[in-house]
């Protein structure tokens, strides 16, 4: 027997078009295999007579308003797929309020307000999924909630925004300057309607913030993390590095050491022999390390349209047979923990160093200091661990861009002689 659910949609964009194709075209075997059939009843946007790359269902409303979506008695889940946080916030708080299920792709709101929101679809019975605001089409969050229910998580490497990823990827392989890649990742969708949260690291920041809970049961804050994005990160850069084995990606990481969480979100050169590595262009990947499973890397388109909109609706098809069989309210994530919070720039590492002072300069610098540089090709280096003393002192000069090496953190203090201190050195 196929049970009907009604369902509203607040937003018609990139991910909205994608969830309105992606349902009618896979209507039938949602039916089979599921045994349920939605219905979408109204679809909210911004601007009514805007044009669309689809066409709505014969009967569903277009409507400018989100009241009539969000307190309509008929709809019983509501999809997010608009953006923004004041708005998006007063919505979903409304749906939860009239005993309405609501699956969203917004991390923004997710990572800054989820945990109020979690609180409030439980007190209210409902259901609130949101598979689609971390790495788009990989079904990340499902899998550390399913299959790492009696697993440890020790670290989460991610790149997990489609848009840096892509232009970090374009700047290294085929030589495009930042700007011409950026513009490439907006005509594709990837980028968000702003794409300062992309390029700036605040994006991945949000999805990180909701990876650690599901992975360490820990909550971050954007503060804790302070993250640095790729908009000072150079085609050159990126190609000088690749020339010497590495290819720098917009990192996001958290780490479990004793009881802290080390994070950062920041451009990090990884290794050729690694395998997140080799993840480019708007794919994203997340490197696991557990204590059962050991490595495992998930893989996957980190954005568009289809990829994201078939994240939604498996959110919805949960939260659909929720209502089926009467059994809502759950968290969709239950992991809790308490951790210390740190940074990796406050341990010793290693870095690359890009720069257009003499060599002879920057030799004299690791002599004084007693570390240990490597020439790689035209004004590139490799160092031995710098502490970040070390590391400020070094920057302080601001002719030299310090990017650091993935897994090259020393977790036992090392004992580094400290720099003299030079400013402003004429180059
Ligand atoms: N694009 C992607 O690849 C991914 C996006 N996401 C997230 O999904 C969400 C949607 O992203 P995306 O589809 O790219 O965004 P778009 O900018 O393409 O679409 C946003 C849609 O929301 C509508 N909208 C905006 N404000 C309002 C409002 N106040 N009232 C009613 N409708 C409104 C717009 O209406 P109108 O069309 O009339 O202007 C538009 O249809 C965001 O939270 C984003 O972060 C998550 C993963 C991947
Ligand atoms: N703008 C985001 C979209 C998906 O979350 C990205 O580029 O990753």
């Amino acid at each position: 027997m196929t049970t009907t659910i009604e369902v509203g949609m607040l937003g018609l964009g990139t991910v909205g078009s994608g969830v309105v194709e992606r349902l009618s075209r896979a209507a039938v075997k949602i039916e089979q295999t599921q045994g349920l059939r939605f219905h979408l009843a109204t679809v909210a946007v911004n601007h009514l007579n805007a044009p669309r790359t689809v066409s709505l269902p014969l009967g569903t409303q277009l409507t400018d308003s989100i009241d009539a979506v969000v307190t309509d008695p008929q709809i019983q889940l509501v999809i997010e797929v608009m953006g923004t946080l004041t708005t998006a916030k007063r919505a979903i708080t409304t749906a939860l309020k009239h005993g309405k299920s609501v699956v969203t792709a917004n991390k923004d709101l997710i990572a800054t307000a989820g945990e109020t929101l979690v609180r409030l679809a439980q007190r209210e019975g409902c259901d609130l999924f949101y598979e689609a605001s971390v790495a788009g089409g990989i079904p990340i969050l499902r899998t550390l909630t399913d299959s790492y229910a009696t697993d440890t998580v020790q670290s989460v490497a991610g790149i997990i925004n489609g848009t840096a990823n892509y232009v970090l990827s374009a700047m290294t392989r085929t030589g495009q300057t930042y700007e011409q890649a950026l513009r490439a990742a907006q005509r594709a969708g990837y980028a968000e309607a702003d794409p300062t949260n992309d390029v700036g690291g605040l994006d991945a920041t949000y999805k990180l913030i909701i990876l650690s809970r599901f992975a360490f049961g820990q909550s971050l804050t954007v503060e804790q993390v302070r993250p640095v994005g790729i908009t000072a990160v150079t085609t050159s850069q990126c190609q000088l590095a690749a020339t010497s084995g590495w290819q720098l990606k917009l990192l996001a990481q958290a780490q479990r050491h004793g009881n802290q969480l080390y994070c950062r979100v920041a451009p990090v050169a990884v290794g050729d022999g690694r395998a997140l590595s080799r993840v480019n262009g708007v794919q994203n990947g997340v490197a696991i390390s557990s204590q059962a499973i050991g490595e495992s890397l998930y893989t996957g388109p980190g954005a568009g349209s289809t990829a994201t909109a078939n994240s939604v609706l498996n959110d919805v098809i949960a939260a659909g047979q929720r209502l089926r069989l009467g059994t809502r309210g759950p968290a969709f994530n239950r992991n809790a923990g308490q951790l210390g919070v740190k940074r990796f720039d406050q341990l010793p590492q290693a870095y690359l160093l890009f720069t257009t002072l003499p060599s002879a300069v920057m030799a004299d610098y690791a002599n004084e200091a007693h570390f240990s540089l490597k020439p790689l090709s035209r004004g590139s280096y490799q160092t031995s661990t710098l502490s970040p003393v070390q590391l400020a002192q070094l920057q302080a000069t601001r002719a030299i861009t310090a990017i650091p090496i993935a897994d090259s953190v020393a977790w036992e203090p090392v004992s580094v002689a400290p720099l003299p201190i030079r400013t402003n050195i004429a180059i």
